[in-house]
């Protein structure tokens, strides 16, 4: 903690010199989000340090960063070797480890993006005893504060799937963060080049309060034999101009974390329809079809 808080009053010194609001950052889980979060923080010129249970989890990340930085690099750079050292220079600039606390003794911003479940998260939170913002899709960040011994320094950002391609970053405050931590969590969204947007610490933030609902009643249109997944995705994609239909999306966003969010929502809010679990989200999910990462969701994919 009190190395933590060492680094923190560093980073405001050197931060004059660099355009960055931090220099080095911690990325806590290398799923999904964190792998996408350390290779945007890296490709914006910060040094990352990428934290997950197991070497072999670490491979799987830093050959996923790999690869969307190739196709990154594909679209920025016209001369190949520019975009090879692009890769290069960006791969760089992300080490790996497997535990969180030998890294957050050098770090500037510490950044959770480990699996949608409160107490995995609180547990993560009492361990590194110090900030951490947070990348929760679903839960009210006030509730993993609790853990967070210095809640003035904490704070959400949330960011979108797929990272290197998504623009929008959510920034939250509790009641307890600083004006100073929040205007720096803003600066480093600016830094990610994301836009961003805030809104009150409520379940979902602004996106997944609207999109979760939107996506479990396509879920139970086709429960309720109204209609198939091949059509709700069309009819949305070509009806609504949604890049992906509800089912391609939760394929590709994962139905375990789906399922996560529903199941933290539907405990926390038993009175709300909206947030009623489903059977067939929970049957799949039980089945380990899991959408894009187990290789079957509503669609098979090649693995
Ligand atoms: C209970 C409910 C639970 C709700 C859960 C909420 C989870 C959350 O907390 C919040 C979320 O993140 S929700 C998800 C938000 N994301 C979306 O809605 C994505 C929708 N899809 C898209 O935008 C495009 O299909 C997409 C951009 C993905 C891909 O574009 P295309 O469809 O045109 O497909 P491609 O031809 O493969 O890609 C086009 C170009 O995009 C680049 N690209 C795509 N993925 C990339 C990646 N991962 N890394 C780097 N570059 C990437 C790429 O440049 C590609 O061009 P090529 O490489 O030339 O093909
Ligand atoms: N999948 C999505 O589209 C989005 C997810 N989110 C949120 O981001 C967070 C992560 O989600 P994903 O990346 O999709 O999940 P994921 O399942 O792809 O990755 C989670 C990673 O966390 C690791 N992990 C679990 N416990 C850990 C611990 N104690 N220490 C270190 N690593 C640990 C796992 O090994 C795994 O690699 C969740 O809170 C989720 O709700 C936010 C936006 C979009």
């Amino acid at each position: 903690m009190a190395n933590l808080c060492k680094s923190f009053v560093r980073s405001f010194a050197t931060s004059a010199q660099r355009a960055n609001a931090f220099n080095h950052v911690t990325v806590i889980g290398g799923g999904l989000m964190g792998s996408g979060i350390a290779q945007v923080a890296a490709s914006t010129g910060h040094t990352v340090s990428l934290v997950d249970q197991d070497n072999t989890i670490l491979g799987k990340s830093m050959n996923g960063i790999h690869k969307s930085l190739e196709r990154v690099a594909k679209k920025k750079f016209e001369n190949p070797a520019a975009g090879e050292a692009f890769v290069k220079d960006t791969m760089g600039r992300i080490s790996t480890a497997t535990s969180p606390i030998t890294c957050v003794s050098h770090t500037d911003l510490v950044i959770e993006a480990i699996v949608e479940n409160l107490e995995t998260k609180k547990k993560l939170f009492r361990e590194l005893e110090a900030v951490a913002p947070d990348n929760t899709s679903s839960i009210p960040i006030t509730d993993i504060a609790v853990a967070a011994k210095r809640k003035d320094r904490f704070g959400g950002l949330h960011f979108f799937n797929p990272v290197p391609m998504m623009k929008l970053l959510e920034v939250i405050r509790i009641p307890a963060t600083s004006d100073a931590t929040f205007d720096k969590l803003l600066a480093f969204g600016k830094d990610m080049e994301k836009v961003t947007v805030s809104c009150k610490d409520t379940p979902g933030f602004i996106v997944n309060r609207l999109l979760v609902p939107y996506m479990l009643e396509a879920v139970r249109m086709v429960e309720r034999g109204d209609a198939s997944i091949q059509d709700v995705d069309t009819a949305m994609k070509l009806g609504a101009g949604y890049p992906m239909g509800p089912f391609e999306l939760s394929d590709y966003v994962g139905l375990d974390t789906m399922k996560f969010i529903l199941d933290g929502w539907s405990k926390n809010y038993p009175d709300n329809p909206l947030f009623k679990p489903s059977s067939l989200l929970d049957k799949m999910v039980a089945q380990g079809k899991l959408g894009r990462k187990s290789g079957e969701g509503f669609y098979p994919y090649k693995k």
